[in-house]
């Protein structure tokens, strides 16, 4: 399969990370035309974020509905029909066989992709035995890659280290969607597996998203666009 044409724009997700709408629409204000993509998660999504999704989408943008969704099938797949209705491009799922099954059976017919989310960024190692898995990071996310191949979901949510490997898993069927960038000089925070822009499109990341380096930045909108560029750049 090709790899599917993705405007180098539209390949930054930026995280609405904040605490409500008037947060966040000051932030989209600021940021104007240098992002055409919005990453909504739990912290502005139980804060009034999902009416902003819709109007989001309305107006052009394109919107990753980060709600992270885990459940029984039945209890899934109702989710998944109503978020349907907002007119987002992105939803992420856990990525555990049933709920993938649910979550991609209920959005046939709308315009949404399903994400499934392998292993969170802020993980390494350590923190995957801790909470009792026996598989270290790169074998666990390879195994779900696999499953979540198998049942059809759009695409993945991965750190920009294991890029390289789903890419030779899953081809250029699913998309390859990866947090844990962090630019050049910027603060790791609680992210663990990491990449830079440049690193992570190289890997072959189609998607970088991006929270605290842009939100946090004294001047968000040369943040993003210093990112754009970092894009641009490794495509060419
Ligand atoms: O594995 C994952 C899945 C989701 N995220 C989300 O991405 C952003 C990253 O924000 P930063 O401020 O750039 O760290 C955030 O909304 C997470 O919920 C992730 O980081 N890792």
């Amino acid at each position: 399969m090709q790899p599917a044409v993705i405007a180098p724009k539209d390949r930054l997700i930026v995280a609405l990370d904040l605490p409500g709408v008037t947060e966040a629409e000051a932030m989209i204000a600021r940021l104007g035309d240098s992002v055409s993509f919005y990453k909504i998660g739990y912290q502005l999504g139980y804060a009034g974020g999902l009416p902003l999704a819709q109007q989001l989408a309305k107006s052009g943008k394109k919107v990753f509905l980060d709600l992270k969704l885990h459940d029984i099938g039945n209890t899934v797949a109702r989710g998944v029909e109503s978020v349907a209705k907002l007119g987002a491009t992105f939803l992420t799922v856990h990525a555990y066989p049933q709920t993938m099954k649910a979550a991609v059976e209920a959005r046939v017919g709308s315009g949404l992709k399903i994400l499934a989310v392998t292993v969170l960024t802020s993980y390494d190692d350590g923190d995957l035995h801790a909470a009792g898995y026996r598989l270290n990071v790169s074998d666990l996310v390879e195994a779900r890659a696999q499953q979540a191949k198998v049942l059809g979901v759009d695409g993945l949510v991965s750190s920009p280290e294991e890029a390289a490997s789903l890419r030779k898993i899953v081809g250029h069927q699913m998309n390859l969607v990866t947090p844990g960038i962090r630019p050049a000089g910027t603060a790791t925070g609680d992210q663990k597996r990491i990449m830079t822009p440049a690193r992570a499109i190289a890997a072959g990341a189609d998607y970088l998203v991006v929270g605290r380096p842009v939100t946090e930045a004294a001047d968000p909108k040369a943040a993003a666009d210093a990112i754009q560029a970092e894009i641009k750049q490794a495509l060419a």
